[in-house]
């Protein structure tokens, strides 16, 4: 699924969040939104994804206007969401229950996916039996299972810890390319962007507008991104983050400091 946005611009109120959105994401394409905190990045997927409106601009869906929530675009947020009271089968199925599909076909397409996430085994237990990753994983199950055209993730791993966060990185990466849907991510982990994306844009403080894009070869990356290196120095710059700084950061995050 093509993703345009066309001179959209937002405002809440008198707040303007968004102050000229140009883009065309291609379908099948992973473009990941960085910028400050709060400058808009959440509201530009709220709007690919149909609950919020541009204040001008249009967003289209494959040419036609978004107008509303539709399955085929699915938004998935940092906190998993996952119904406690279900398993995690259950939790994935529901996705399909959701649009009508047979309850038992939607258990058994659930289990499939639960495999593809490595949580063979794990089907029957619920959520507060299982760790953040693994409900994470699930939850990136529930969004593939009814096979999104788009995909807009909003900071879908920033609650695990790095290396967690890592693993879950290549359980994302398997899946879209087994999937192919097209994916705006939203991160604060530059890595994360160089990792995943064929294109970086990289948003200035609200009100937001693209300070620069990136675009990043498609061949396989390891989680070795030193051949990204200038490439994350210019992305730190823009984002007013001194490299040094961001590696010692990373460092105490690493060893739990
Ligand atoms: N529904 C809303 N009503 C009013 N203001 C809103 C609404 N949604 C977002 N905002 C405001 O718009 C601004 C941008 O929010 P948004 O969540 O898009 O930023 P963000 O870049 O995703 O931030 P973060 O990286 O911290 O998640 C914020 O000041 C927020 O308070």
């Amino acid at each position: 699924m093509k993703l345009s946005f066309r001179n959209v611009h937002k405002r809440f109120a008198a707040l303007e969040v968004v102050a000229e959105f140009n883009s065309e994401i291609e379908s099948g394409e992973l473009v990941a939104l960085v910028g400050p905190s709060g400058c808009g990045k959440s509201t530009l997927l709220h709007m690919a994804a149909g609950l919020e409106k541009p204040s001008s601009g249009t967003v289209l869906a494959d040419d036609r206007p978004v107008t509303g929530p539709h399955p085929e675009r699915m938004l998935m947020f940092q906190e998993n969401a996952l119904y406690p009271w279900l398993t995690l089968s259950q939790n994935v199925a529901m996705a399909l229950e959701l649009q009508n599909a047979d309850k038992q076909d939607a258990l058994t397409k659930a289990r499939e996916w639960l495999e593809k996430v490595k949580l063979k085994g794990f089907e029957d237990y619920y959520p507060h039996q299982v760790s953040g990753g693994m409900r994470q994983r699930t939850a990136l199950a529930r969004a593939f299972v009814s096979q999104p055209k788009a995909l807009l993730l909003d900071e879908p791993f920033g609650a695990l810890d790095a290396l967690t966060r890592m693993t879950l990185q290549d359980a994302l990466r398997e899946l879209i390319l087994e999937a192919r849907p097209t994916v705006l991510l939203v991160t604060h982990d530059v890595d994360e962007a160089l990792f995943l994306a064929d294109r970086i844009l990289v948003f200035s403080p609200r009100p937001a507008i693209v300070l620069r894009e990136f675009s990043l070869s498609s061949h396989q990356k390891t989680h070795d991104l030193s051949e990204y290196s200038v490439m994350r120095r210019q992305i730190l710059a823009l984002l007013g983050i001194n490299a040094e700084q961001d590696e010692f950061a990373k460092t105490l995050g690493e060893v739990g400091i």
